[in-house]
């Protein structure tokens, strides 16, 4: 039987029919909330600050809405969104215009996602850094993907370094939506005064590298609080310093919550002759008498990996910072524990790597691996590729991975890892909880 012009005619109007359907289907999700919630709060957040800031705009909402939710960008679907009368976006930025680790599907979502946010107003906070080259860029892509959704969008704030100025303007929106302004009370300590009660050079020459603008010496230090008892915190948590001109430095804490002192690790910055805001004070105010203003953040993208299998600590420089309480309490839990670590030489950072050394020494790490770039030519990603083999041993299959420091060393340690490992490793372990990063 031959088929006749009609029979294609009727076949191209059901495709049509259907493909149309579909269409309308997907973009009009059904307008169901999280929870129901007609007001959400919704964060995406690297080091803390916009989930901290998110927190307290939900606790400012929650006055004029008791149903408002807070959640965070990845436990989100597309129909929450659409099911909302009200969404506040407290997000930062990270990387290179990147989202947060947290937001990644959202990420995906503003390329990919289709949905009808007709009716719905969105205010944007949009945390940032115009020292980057791509200012507030995930909150910019947020913006422009919600108006192309059809979203009202009544407010979009960008905040540079956490600025004041910015922030009151944040605010000012929320008194203008009838909320009241971000509830001080969802912060989660107040700043006190600490006291330097030691500082000591462990790498790299005071001085040197000054005419470049480059730095000028890693000094470790020991705070203690002016007044009361140590305040408690985890592994992984940050030391916020709060500058006499308002700034915010963070700073990781590099010993595990005992005895008596808050030990940090700071790279004295030297910006075209200027020293930096916090690292500044923190190296020039003097020993004994010197006090700063901080408080405790809890960082909670780098909490110790998950599970009890062995470790392997990746970072350089500053970075010890953050791998040392990580080390400490592995070490603690019987965990095998691996660090590669990166530095430009011995004579110049004797004292720090004298630390790791004796650690190794005492048995109490399963292996050591420096790289020494100046005087070896060595650098951490070059000593991963040639530990490959090693590294599979060594990490497979419920092995973890801690890496701290400079993002182009630690995007060039994943990649080496990524090669060595597989693709479908690293995302088994970061979604596991394995992996945890803090690149700066
Ligand atoms: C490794 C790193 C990369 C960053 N990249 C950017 C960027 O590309 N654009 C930007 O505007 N800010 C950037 N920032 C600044 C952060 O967005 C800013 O510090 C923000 O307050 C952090 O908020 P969070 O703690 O919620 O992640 C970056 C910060 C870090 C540490």
């Amino acid at each position: 039987m031959r088929d006749t012009p009609t029979d294609w005619l009727i076949v191209a109007v059901l495709i049509a029919a259907w493909l149309g359907l579909t269409w309308l289907c997907l973009r009009k999700r059904p307008r169901v909330a999280v929870g129901g919630a007609s007001h959400l709060i919704v964060y995406a957040s690297q080091t803390g600050h916009a989930q901290e800031m998110a927190e307290a705009t939900h606790a400012a909402v929650l006055r004029a809405a008791p149903d408002a939710r807070l959640v965070c960008a990845n436990r989100l679907d597309l129909a929450d969104l659409a099911g909302a009368d009200r969404i506040f976006f407290v997000v930062s930025t990270s990387g290179e215009g990147d989202a947060p680790d947290d937001a990644g599907d959202l990420d995906r979502d503003l390329a990919e996602g289709d949905v009808d946010l007709t009716g719905v107003q969105v205010a944007i906070l949009a945390l940032g850094d115009r020292r980057y080259t791509h200012f507030c860029a995930f909150g910019e892509r947020l913006k422009t993907w919600c108006v192309a959704m059809a979203a009202e969008v009544t407010a979009y704030v960008a905040v540079d370094d956490l600025a004041p100025d910015d922030l009151a303007q944040w605010d000012a929106v929320l008194v203008q939506e009838g909320v009241g302004a971000m509830a001080s009370d969802g912060l989660a300590s107040a700043p006190r005064e600490w006291r330097i009660a030691s500082r000591v050079c462990v790498a790299g020459a005071v001085g040197e590298d000054a005419s470049t603008g480059a730095s000028e010496g890693l000094f470790r230090l020991a705070l203690r609080p002016e007044e009361g008892r140590l305040p408690e915190w985890g592994v992984g948590d940050l030391f916020e310093l709060h500058t006499p001109d308002g700034h915010q430095r963070d700073y990781s804490i590099a010993n595990r919550c005992a005895g008596e002192e808050l030990v940090l690790f700071v790279r004295r910055v030297i910006d075209k002759g200027v020293p930096g805001r916090g690292s500044g004070l923190l190296t020039s105010l003097p020993v004994g008498t010197g006090r700063v203003r901080a408080r405790i953040r809890a960082h909670a993208g780098f909490r110790p990996p998950l599970g009890t299998g062995p470790l392997l600590a990746i970072g350089a420089g500053s970075g010890w910072a953050g791998l040392r309480p990580h080390l400490l309490e592995a070490m603690a839990a019987g965990r095998p524990c691996w660090l590669i670590f990166g530095e430009r030489g011995e004579v110049d950072a004797a004292g720090l790597l004298g630390e790791m050394r004796a650690w190794h020494q005492e048995g109490r790490f399963h292996r050591l691996d420096l790289a020494l770039s100046r005087q070896d030519g060595v650098r951490v990603p070059d000593i991963l590729a040639a530990k490959s083999a090693d590294l599979c041993d060594f990490l497979t299959p419920d092995g973890a991975v801690v890496l701290c420091g400079r993002l182009a060393m630690g995007e060039a340690a994943l990649a080496v890892l990524r090669a060595s490992m597989s693709e479908a490793w690293l995302e088994n372990a970061r979604h596991s909880g394995r992996l945890r990063s803090d690149l700066y």
